[in-house]
């Protein structure tokens, strides 16, 4: 059964106050509101609390700023904060402050539940926050409105100021590096440098070298002892980007750095500690590399401990407008708020974007230049980059995978379905007729013979389908 505590709910919208309360007062615990800063650090002074959960905007003075306060009248109860503007700086900001977890409006009572489970668990063992100055952030570096872009910021916000390594994963050009460089700019580490590294960029029979360094003698050309980028990055974080591709050799290194925080200069004996933080981003399948032998299965676990996943542009639509509106006005663009409209949005939302925000970033210098200041519209775009899920692949596969993806689809769509037959045929069918008669030049006695069905047939489907219509018939 779940221990009873007493909780503090503060927010000047009274709807979230009741539900928070409604659903609190349901896990058995005790529940007192006020709707203002000053409100709450009264009844937090008059009652003995287990947690409190704070708006951040609130009528005089916000919650992030009154949040040291609260701390101090609760003995360092867990403080959850509330947002709706759920940027990574405000997540930062409230996590600096001491606040435990943070919730992004509108937010869903499961997930407003567990959050205030895991808090209510870590009650007894707040600590005091390590510092209390809000930070001086550029708000502008990592752009996303979308819930999945929160989820991220929040679990920025809540390993940046630890030491852990964290894997970073997402397709190509979801933002991996920005990311990894945030999780360093809000850690305690900021001061110290940042070395972003692609393993594959190194000269492979050096790699190990330009990591961990040499001493003089330690192969051919090497004329001195050299520091590697561990050294380079002492006090600092380094990213080591694609780290599948780092050769299975120098993933025991790594491993031994990760785990006994040590490792060895190239030729050297003599161990020395590794004063870095490690973060590691990929855009390929580790479970397959571990598979396939071609990754550490320990170092896979000890790498996925914590892990952040950038989902691909088509997954978080909700941030076309806001990166778009960010990328014109970093360009200087004149009139950035009239500069896309509706249709043209949606007509970018439709893309594909399979290099995801690299690609939106880029059509957008593109179309900024082309408009030079006017409305933007579709034409000023370059055409969508193909995607690479096709290459290596055979028509037939991707046939596969296309009836998969609409099948699932239709399934989900509507569970019941006694069509999909028919509905699959009507989707496909006309593209298989319209590419034959193409084929023959609208000879249908040899469409007909080619697709191995009776001349009648043929017509009866093509008449179902519109397609004899000559205007239809063209193949795009
Ligand atoms: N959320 C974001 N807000 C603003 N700019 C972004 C965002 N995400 C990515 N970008 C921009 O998109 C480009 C690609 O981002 P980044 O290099 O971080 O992607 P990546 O996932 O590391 O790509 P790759 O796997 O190809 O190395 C960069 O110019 C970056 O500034």
């Amino acid at each position: 059964m779940t221990d009873q505590h007493k909780i503090l709910v503060v927010d000047d919208e009274p709807s979230i106050c009741w539900a928070l309360e409604k659903m609190l007062t349901g896990e058995g615990h005790d529940v007192i509101t006020g709707s203002s800063a000053e409100e709450g650090l009264r009844l937090a002074a008059e009652n003995e609390l287990s947690m409190v959960i704070l708006d951040v905007r609130l009528p005089k003075q916000d919650g992030i700023s009154a949040l040291p306060r609260f701390l101090e009248v609760t003995d360092n109860a867990p403080v959850i904060i509330i947002t709706a503007f759920g940027d990574l700086e405000t997540a930062v900001a409230a996590v600096r402050n001491g606040a435990t977890d943070y919730l992004t409006k509108p937010f869903k009572l499961e997930d407003a539940l567990q959050t205030c489970r895991t808090a209510l668990q870590k009650s007894s063992r707040r600590t005091a926050p390590a510092a209390t100055q809000p930070m001086d952030l550029d708000p502008s570096v990592l752009v996303g409105t979308s819930p999945a872009m929160q989820q991220v910021f929040r679990q920025i916000a809540l390993v940046a100021d630890s030491d852990l390594s964290v894997l970073i994963t997402g397709e190509t050009g979801t933002g991996k590096e920005l990311v990894s460089a945030a999780i360093h700019r809000h850690s305690r580490r900021s001061d110290g440098p940042y070395i972003p590294i692609a393993p594959v960029a190194l000269n492979p029979d050096l790699i190990e070298s330009e990591l961990f360094g040499h001493v003089k003698g330690a192969f051919t050309g090497a004329s001195d002892d050299r520091a590697g980028l561990f050294e380079r990055a002492e006090g600092g974080t380094v990213l080591l980007d694609e780290i599948g591709d780092l050769p299975l050799g120098t993933q025991v290194k790594l491993l031994r750095v990760l785990e006994q925080g040590q490792y060895c200069r190239v030729g050297d004996v003599k161990p020395r500690t590794a004063n870095v933080r490690i973060l590691a981003a990929t855009n390929s399948d580790l479970h397959e590399d571990v598979a396939s032998n071609k990754f550490r299965e320990d170092l896979f676990h000890r790498l996925t401990g914590v892990q952040i996943h950038l989902p691909p542009l088509r997954d978080r639509l909700e941030d076309v407008l806001p990166l778009c509106r960010h990328f014109l006005a970093s360009m200087k663009y004149r009139d950035v708020d009239t500069a896309l409209d509706d249709e043209l949005l949606e007509q970018l939302k439709a893309r594909p974007w399979h290099g995801n925000i690299r690609e939106l970033k880029n059509a957008i210098g593109h179309a900024a230049v082309v408009a030079r200041g006017r409305k933007l519209t579709i034409d000023d775009f370059p055409e969508p980059k193909p995607g690479r899920e096709n290459a290596g692949v055979s028509p037939v596969q991707s046939v596969e995978k296309a009836i998969r993806a609409w099948t699932e689809k239709a399934i989900e769509e509507s569970p019941d379905t006694m069509d999909l037959h028919s509905d699959f045929l009507a989707a496909t069918e006309p593209t298989l007729l319209r590419t034959v008669m193409k084929h023959t030049g609208g000879n249908r006695a040899k469409a007909a013979e080619m697709l191995g069905i009776h001349r009648g047939t043929l017509r009866d489907r093509m008449r179902a389908y519109h397609l004899d219509d000559p205007s239809a018939n063209s193949n795009s």
